[in-house]
């Protein structure tokens, strides 16, 4: 069996789109044909007046409260911001968009799934091939988890028949390795049974941790799906810095691409630097257009000047990359909560998935993080980076017990192929360490 990406249902425009403001009306573009760039004439580089994006109560319209931001001269994957379109309720008519006609096979819908397993029989080889690469990484990324497991497990099976005593030993193995404490009782409870009464042996023990861990795992292994409908569909990334959220919007990018999918990334993550720079890489590799704007900018005008630029362009999925500093956990609430209240003010469904990226190296701290995240946010789905390396997998597995968030995808490396649809067998059979 193949993996593929994309199970792809393409019929753009064959829903009515969502009305949007009028557009002003376009200058001459010198810019590549399938480039975003300005409708207005150049602007300086110097700080620019927009209006602003948010306003306290949702309802009202936005005032002029002019935010600087910097328009720097406009480069090829680069989207300079445009004055921020108004945002009371937009005209009732408008003309349709253009339809796209990507495909046109019967029974076609307004959706894509992507990190779905699809049979592609082309790609059989490379996938198989790419599939055994990942699984190693995964093993080896898992071996700490699975390593203590192991270790602990064989110090257990040193004898060989199952006592109270042993059970309870292992739930507390169990509960070292991050697996959480309902998972680990579910173990428990399974080798109490009576199936293991007699002359178990570790790898008996291996093979029911594994078949509990799936049975967690399976219900939140969901590929993401993207609701063309909303044109752009868009997803906000939130997490901690450092979680792999800029890296994880590269890799999702470079898949939707690749799969014709037309992607908006915009740099929302204005408090550093490094990390609108970091967008600018990923989206020159991509070929997606970065929208972003002056260090320390209002991140929510950010937010609503790129879905309004990704509207006009046409993008089918826009992303926008947030900043995640919890030291200041009422600043960062404050900041989300208006990133989402004024994508809404241009889609009531916007965004229309939230995606939280959690570092597998954390061990406990991440199911803090999900916690705050999925309060603040309103988390809709996990990616789990860092799997590679000295991971401590353990805590999805507790993660998943609590929260049952989708987990659409695991990272396992820094590359722009490094980033897997999430399988519960797989990631169940490495953390138990069963190849
Ligand atoms: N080994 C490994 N490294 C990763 C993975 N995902 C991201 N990284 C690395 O983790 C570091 C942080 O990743 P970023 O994508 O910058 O994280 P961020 O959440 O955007 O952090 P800020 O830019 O500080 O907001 C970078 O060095 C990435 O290359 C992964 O799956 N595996």
């Amino acid at each position: 069996m193949a993996l593929g990406f994309f199970k792809k249902m393409f019929s753009f425009g064959a829903q009515p789109e969502e009305p949007r403001p009028p557009e002003p009306q376009p200058a001459p573009q010198p810019a590549p044909a399938e480039l975003p760039v300005p409708a207005e004439p150049p602007r300086p580089s110097t700080p620019a007046e927009i209006q602003p994006a948010v306003e306290p109560t949702p309802a009202e319209p936005i005032e002029p409260a002019p935010v600087p931001l910097e328009i720097p001269p406009a480069q090829p994957h680069e989207v300079p911001l445009r004055d921020a379109p108004p945002a009371e309720a937009p005209p009732a008519e408008r003309p349709p968009e253009p339809r796209m006609e990507r495909s046109a096979a019967p029974g076609s819908e307004d959706r894509i799934t992507v990190g779905k397993t699809v049979e592609r029989p082309v790609q059989v080889n490379a996938a198989e091939a790419q599939r055994n690469r990942w699984l190693q990484r995964l093993r080896e990324g898992l071996s700490r988890s699975s390593r203590e497991l192991g270790d602990n497990l064989a110090g257990v099976f040193t004898r060989t028949l199952l006592t109270e005593e042993i059970v309870e030993e292992l739930e507390e193995v169990l509960i070292r390795a991050d697996l959480g404490v309902e998972t680990a009782m579910r173990v428990a409870d399974k080798l109490a049974e009576g199936r293991f009464s007699s002359r178990t042996t570790e790898a008996d023990v291996r093979r029911v941790v594994a078949g509990e861990v799936e049975a967690v795992l399976r219900p939140v292994a969901q590929p993401l799906e993207l609701d063309l409908a909303h044109k752009p569909h868009v997803i906000l990334v939130v997490g901690v810095n450092g979680t792999g959220k800029t890296t994880t919007i590269g890799k999702l990018a470079a898949k939707l691409t690749a799969g014709g999918v037309k992607v908006t990334l915009a740099a929302g993550d204005t408090f550093r630097a490094a990390a609108i720079e970091q967008l600018k890489i990923w989206g020159e590799r991509t070929g997606a257009p970065v929208i972003s704007s002056r260090l320390g900018a209002d991140a929510a005008s950010l937010a609503y000047e790129a879905f309004a630029q990704a509207k006009r362009d046409g993008a089918d999925v826009l992303i926008i990359d947030t900043a995640g500093r919890l030291q200041n956990k009422a600043e960062l609430m404050g900041e989300l909560d208006k990133i989402v209240r004024v994508l809404k003010k241009l889609d009531p469904d916007a965004p229309h998935t939230v995606l939280q990226t959690v570092d597998a190296t954390t061990g406990q701290n991440a199911m803090n993080q999900v916690e705050i995240f999925r309060s603040v946010a309103g988390v809709s789905g996990l990616v789990m980076t860092k799997l590679d390396g000295t991971a401590r997998g353990g805590i999805l597995v507790a993660i998943a017990a609590k929260h049952k968030l989708p987990v659409y995808f695991i990272g396992v490396g820094e590359q722009v192929d490094d980033l897997e649809p999430f399988r519960a067998d797989d990631f169940a059979n490495a953390i138990a360490g069963l190849t």
